[in-house]
């Protein structure tokens, strides 16, 4: 055999090489690349300088050899650190497997006394079993299933003043409800990337239920201003839960002044003096009532920067997106949500931060400025086109030039976003939505980012205009050149209570709402 059959021989086998170690891999097993026998007759070939060949040809083809063998070394190498992760990922998969698997049973074993309880107006599609107090977590194997991945511990600050005062936090469990399962075996969502394939397991049923472990004691009533109609249903309402439930009360300054000027009989209530106050409000309220349209539950979130405790929306605007129950109905209403488990909507809010040019590094408001439906960037009065640079993470997103921009949470997309095109989402769809406003240009579509980015809108230095930034349609603040706005997903969502659950709710209010595709059906006659 002459050196360059040997040479090309080597070759072949340096490929089956990687093709073995893949098969290794697969069957479990991780090799090290090491050379072969014809891999050695290769490599003694290599050093041998051009001078000991008169050939030219030869001179060329063993440095194409050397090439080649560089190459293929380098494709075995990434191969083999490829399947080292793999194989690492697979260990690590089959740890949790096994501690999972140890932590269902003994779960299994501790809730033997699991009550079976079904949610009367949901009954036919979810159901839910509980575990008691002490327990951690419950799963069924009589069809039924539920897993807590939330409970309210809230640090509780002047923890002995607030008990005396409006006694402790009702305390609650969140349960995924799932639908009837034959084998009782609830449905994670996961990837799994066994074997190389990547699969995601069946999806269960996502209905979020609150269920409250002890009853709940605390009120706040959030009303829309300047309305006799609501001013009323306040001071009835009030005055039912303090004789039906015994609940404690706390409501706005304002109302507080108007409810005691009507009657002293209303000496009962609490409210705050302060924003010192106000920030513990989340401690003590169990439950927030709001009476209004859509922008008094946008009030009520904003009352609170941090955990907000679930919101009971009673409709009395004229939309009504967010306002699910009807007022005529709220003794009904009130009883089922205080005594019985609710289905809730997570919607999720948006965190945001000024950066002045002027203070590059450093956020000009110490805390940032939360919105459920969206923030706005636009020009104000300004005559120009806005001209506003975005960043999604450490990618350039685009341009935006034409009258602004808005970044909307999904529970927002039926708002100002739906106005400007952007698309309506379901508000449990975790995403962030970027809707440009009047756009100067034909192929600026929307588009719904994924709900982990940080999203960066600049204002160039050369910009002609200044920009204005406004928060669910209040607070606005000026962008001058060189100012920024930072925008990501707060970690505090609103949970919102359901009248059925959020897509039935989500589909109602669009259908009513928006008379969401409203068409006279074909007549039979006609074409056939
Ligand atoms: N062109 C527009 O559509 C436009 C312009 C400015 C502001 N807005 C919206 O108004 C909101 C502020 O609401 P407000 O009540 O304080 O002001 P508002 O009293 O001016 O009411 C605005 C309207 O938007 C509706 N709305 C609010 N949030 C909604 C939501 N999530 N889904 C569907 N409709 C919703 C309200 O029901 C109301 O009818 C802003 O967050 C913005 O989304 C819309
Ligand atoms: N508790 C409150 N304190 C101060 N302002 C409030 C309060 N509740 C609501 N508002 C403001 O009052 C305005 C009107 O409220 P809301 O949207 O609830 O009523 P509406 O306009 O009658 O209803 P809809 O939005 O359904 O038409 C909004 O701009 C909102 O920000």
């Amino acid at each position: 055999m002459s050196a360059d059959e040997t040479a090309l021989k080597a070759c072949d086998q340096r490929t089956n090489l990687s093709v073995a170690a893949s098969y290794q891999a697969e069957n479990g097993f991780v090799t090290t690349v090491g050379p072969t026998e014809s891999e050695k007759a290769a490599y003694a070939f290599l050093p041998r300088t051009p001078t000991d060949s008169t050939d030219a040809h030869l001179v060329e083809f063993a440095e194409a050899m050397r090439t080649v063998a560089k190459a293929l070394r380098q494709v075995a190498e990434g191969k083999a650190a490829a399947q080292a992760e793999a194989a690492e990922w697979k260990r690590k998969y089959e740890l949790e497997k096994a501690v999972n698997t140890h932590k269902h049973h003994s779960v299994i074993k501790g809730c033997s006394n699991c009550v079976k309880d079904k949610l009367e107006h949901l009954a036919s599609k979810l159901t839910l079993e509980t575990a008691s107090a002490d327990q951690t977590g419950c799963c069924g194997n009589h069809g039924i299933c539920s897993r807590q991945i939330l409970q309210d511990q809230c640090p509780e600050p002047n923890r002995k003043l607030d008990d005396m005062i409006v006694g402790k936090k009702a305390p609650f469990r969140l349960s995924w409800g799932c639908n009837e399962d034959k084998n009782g075996q609830h449905k994670h969502d996961f990837v799994s990337f066994e074997k190389g394939d990547i699969t995601t397991a069946e999806r269960s049923n996502k209905q979020i239920l609150l269920k409250w472990e002890s009853p709940p004691q605390t009120v706040l009533f959030v009303t829309k201003p300047n309305s006799n109609a609501v001013h009323a249903l306040c001071s009835e309402m009030v005055r039912w839960l303090k004789e039906h439930h015994n609940m404690n009360i706390f409501v706005e300054p304002r109302v507080s002044n108007e409810l005691l000027t009507e009657d002293s009989y209303f000496n009962f209530i609490q409210t705050w003096d302060n924003d010192q106050e106000m920030k513990t409000l989340h401690t003590k309220v169990d439950l927030i009532v709001t009476l209004g349209g859509d922008g008094t539950v946008l009030w009520a979130a904003s009352l609170f920067r941090g955990p907000v405790p679930p919101v009971v929306a009673f409709s009395l605007g004229s939309l009504g997106f967010m306002t699910p129950f009807s007022s005529e109905k709220y003794r009904e209403c009130l009883d089922n949500v205080l005594k019985r488990p609710f289905t809730i909507t997570l919607r999720s809010r948006l965190q945001c931060h000024v950066i002045r040019d002027a203070a590059k590094d450093e956020i000009e408001t110490e805390e940032p400025i939360i919105v459920l439906n969206e923030v706005t960037i636009d020009r104000g009065m300004s005559s120009y086109l806005t001209y506003l640079e975005c960043y999604c993470d450490s990618s350039f997103v685009t341009c935006v030039q034409g009258d602004g921009l808005i970044i909307s949470t999904t529970s927002g997309s039926t708002a100002y976003s739906l106005a400007a095109g952007g698309s309506m989402v379901h508000p449990q769809v975790p995403g962030i939505l970027f809707t440009p406003i009047c756009p100067h240009s034909l192929s600026f579509r929307p588009l719904i980012l994924p709900e982990y980015v940080t999203l960066r809108v600049q204002v160039p230095l050369n910009s002609r205009g200044q920009a204005w930034a406004s928060f669910d349609g209040k607070g606005r603040i000026q962008l001058g050149p060189g100012d920024a706005l930072i925008c990501s997903v707060s970690p505090w969502p609103v949970p919102t209570a359901c009248l059925m659950d959020s897509t039935t709710d989500f589909l109602r209010s669009i259908h009513e709402g928006l008379h969401w595709n409203l068409r006279k059906s074909q007549a039979l006659d006609g074409p056939v």
